[in-house]
């Protein structure tokens, strides 16, 4: 099917329970699933996730397609945060602590000079009577009143002196030092910052350059993180190859490049990348297959064509259902289900634009919240240019951000990823959005951890 014929299937209708049902009957794929599967998703969410919200009421307006917003949001409210581990600090970038990071040693670890000059014992004029650098051999004995060392930032100060005097506020006169001291000015005390077993950085938070470089400075050599979230990348389509010049009829993978840099960026690591034929068998199989997973991210095979076997590869391993359609465009063929075994599956369109779409939406902040990541924080922007709202849904359209506002990169097509691939964000735009109005944004660019 085509871009443009995509872009005109979509009306109410789709995105209802009985819209879902008549459109798979006609394409051969059994109606009668359809009931059992929205009962599995209220049950499943009643008792998997425990949301306070009256399902009965969320279910007759919207079983299986919900919102764009509460697709996100179911999507990182589902899992628990995985295993923990113990891991070497260096290898932790970008998972998140299950513990605190303690220290393990005082810091600084004793009395250090906090500037370039003069360490200094009684009163002025001071004799010079050494030097101390930090790494050195320290100041063996306490220092004399009446006399100094010159001493460097870091370096240990000697026993008994009063004060570090830097250099720029001495006068020096042969081996004589003059200049004001107050009582241990520029002097940093042992253990000031931080003592052994001081909680450093607190559980929850994702290990950063700063996280990392704190528990090296205290000590803290292994960090005790939650397990990445594996992700197993199956991409389908007999008309897909991963490398070189296709041939007529074939196209290059887009999305297995794309969903690998958004797991990984999301705190989850791609596992397993397999390239899979337009059979139902072989998905089937590769569901199967992927048991050290915790997501199978399944593109291409998501719609209702003869080749589409998603649904019903999921109907026939009895999947629980969670989202069946989303209601936005691009990307509404989208799917998250449960196997028995408690792996996620995602189903993503195969169509370039679309299939990102659906990433961000439902596999991102999946994987983000199984790596046990907060929820990201929404934005809104106003949006100038030409968003073309969509009266059904919403319209998830590539913008740059810029200081305060957000501007429409033009010719976004579900097929090609040309737009958004200049494009800091996607805007969400609701179908009363007026261009000038504001929107919340979903972020393109790489997660600051
Ligand atoms: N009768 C209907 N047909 C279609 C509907 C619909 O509601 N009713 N929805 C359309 C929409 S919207 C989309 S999006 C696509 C989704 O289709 P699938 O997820 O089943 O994907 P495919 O049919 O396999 O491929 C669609 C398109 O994308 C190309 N493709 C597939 N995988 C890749 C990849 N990894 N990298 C680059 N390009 C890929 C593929 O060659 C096709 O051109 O369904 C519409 N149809
Ligand atoms: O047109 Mo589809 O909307 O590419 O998801």
């Amino acid at each position: 099917m085509t871009a443009a014929s995509g872009e005109r299937h979509g009306g109410d209708d789709e995105h209802t329970a009985q819209g879902i049902r008549r459109s798979r009957a006609a394409a051969g794929r059994g109606g009668a699933t359809g009931g059992n599967r929205r009962t599995t998703v209220v049950d499943a969410r009643r008792g998997a996730l425990g949301f306070a919200v009256n399902f009965w009421a969320w279910a007759l307006l919207s079983p299986l397609a919900p919102r764009l917003r509460d697709a996100l949001d179911l999507a990182q409210r589902c899992p628990a945060p995985h295993d923990v581990e113990q891991v070497p600090a260096a290898g932790a970038v970008g998972q998140v602590l299950a513990r605190p990071v303690r220290a393990a040693v005082a810091l600084p670890g004793t009395d250090v000079a906090a500037m370039d000059g003069y360490a200094v014992a009684g009163t002025a004029p001071w004799r010079l009577v050494g030097k101390v650098f930090a790494g050195g051999t320290p100041w063996s004995a306490p220092l004399a009143p009446g006399t100094a060392v010159e001493i460097a930032t870091g370096a240990p100060v000697p026993a008994d002196a009063r004060a570090v005097v830097p250099y720029e506020c001495c006068r020096r006169d042969g081996d004589l030092v003059m200049g004001p001291a107050g009582p241990r000015t520029h002097i940093r005390t042992a253990g000031e910052d931080v003592r052994p077993g001081d909680e450093l950085v607190p559980a929850g938070r994702v290990v950063t350059a700063a996280v990392l470089g704190a528990a090296a400075q205290a000590g803290a050599d292994v960090l005790t993180v939650y397990r990445r979230p594996r992700v197993c990348v199956v991409v389908t389509g007999d008309e897909v190859v991963s490398a070189g010049t296709p041939l007529p009829g074939q196209v290059r993978d887009a999305l297995g490049p794309a969903v690998t840099a958004l797991v990984c960026d999301a705190g989850g690591t791609v596992v397993e990348h397999r390239y899979l034929p337009d059979t139902g068998e072989a998905l089937r199989v590769a569901l199967h297959g992927a048991s050290g997973a915790d997501v199978v991210a399944v593109t291409g095979s998501s719609s209702v064509g003869a080749a589409d076997h998603l649904h019903r590869v999921l109907d026939g391993i009895d999947a629980r259902w969670y989202v069946d359609g989303v209601r936005c465009r691009p990307g509404h063929p989208q799917v998250l289900a449960q196997t028995g075994d408690g792996r996620w599956v995602v189903g993503l369109p195969g169509n370039p634009f679309a299939g990102l779409v659906a990433a961000v939406t439902l596999l991102r902040p999946l994987v983000a919240a199984l790596a046990g990541r907060p929820p990201a924080v929404r934005h809104r922007l106003p949006v100038a240019g030409d968003a073309s709202p969509y009266p059904h849904g919403v319209r998830l359209v590539p913008v740059r951000v810029g200081d305060g506002h957000a501007t429409v990169v033009p010719g976004a097509r579900p097929a090609s990823l040309r737009a958004a691939a200049q494009a800091d964000a996607l805007v969400v735009i609701e179908p009363d959005w007026t261009a000038g109005a504001p929107a919340e944004l979903v972020d393109l660019r790489p997660a600051v951890p």
